[in-house]
């Protein structure tokens, strides 16, 4: 896969593509970045890349130009690829864990990062074929919007994670949260691990994990249960967790 970055803050991008599992996949050759600076796509002598807003008020918009410029010449760069160009915008789409997956199925992903107080409304309508918020709260600019998207996106990659098996259970991949997770010592202070994970039964064990997971999300994130398909099992113990609570 392809991932190309564009941003006024390149150095934002180096600790974290050049660490953990963002650098080995590199490494393995199932990615390849590209973080373009796209103030050297601007066509004016000053290279500016923003303005004032038209009808007046505060802050500045990002022009058009060198962004549509910095797309056009990433493209040219991929030109069997189609991209998803991906705005980094508090507006957007709320980022999920489907809409990682869906990402993670593409060749190539653009990810253009605002800064100011805005970007000129011809780069939403015109340019972007997505457009992504991390949350209900507004960051400085899209850059840190962009690398949580993108490591999201990584560990998802197949022969990304060392055990293939790490990502199936992680919390939001089956529609619930994961189930609470221990290790050694069997006796922490007191505190003990329960004696089903130590009893070597697989079946008894996956079974105390769904009831575990099903028991958490009906806790702590019960909106995620709402429509979800379970067995007519699961819904009984559901059902019985609810008459305890
Ligand atoms: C200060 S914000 C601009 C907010 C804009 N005035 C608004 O109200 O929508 C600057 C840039 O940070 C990024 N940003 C801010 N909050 C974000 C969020 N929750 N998710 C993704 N990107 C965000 C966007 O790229 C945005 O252009």
């Amino acid at each position: 896969m392809q991932m190309d970055v564009l941003t006024l803050f390149p150095e934002m991008f180096h600790g974290v593509i050049g660490s953990s599992i963002l650098k080995k996949v590199q490494e393995k050759q199932l990615v390849s970045y590209r973080i373009e600076d796209f103030r050297q796509f601007a066509d004016n002598k000053h290279q500016r890349v923003d303005d004032y807003p038209y009808g007046g008020g505060a802050g500045m918009v990002l022009m058009p130009q060198p962004l549509f410029d910095a797309v056009d010449y990433l493209k040219k760069e991929q030109p069997t690829s189609k991209p998803r160009v991906i705005l980094l915008c508090p507006q957007g789409e709320r980022f999920t864990q489907a809409k990682a997956e869906e990402l993670a199925q593409e060749e190539h992903l653009i990810f253009v990062c605002g800064h100011y107080e805005g970007y000129d409304e011809r780069i939403r309508e015109h340019l972007v074929t997505d457009e992504i918020s991390i949350g209900d709260f507004i960051l400085t600019g899209g850059e840190l919007g962009a690398m949580v998207v993108m490591d999201s996106v990584t560990r998802l990659l197949k022969g990304s994670l060392g055990n293939e098996e790490s990502s199936v259970h992680d919390s939001f991949s089956t529609g619930l949260l994961e189930h609470p997770q221990y290790t050694r010592p069997r006796d922490f202070r007191g505190l003990k691990v329960p004696d089903v994970l130590l009893s070597g039964h697989h079946q008894d064990i996956e079974e105390w994990r769904r009831k575990e997971s099903l028991k958490r999300t009906l806790t702590r994130r019960p909106d995620l249960l709402e429509g979800k398909e379970l067995s007519e099992r699961e819904q009984q113990w559901l059902d019985d967790m609810k008459k305890d609570s």
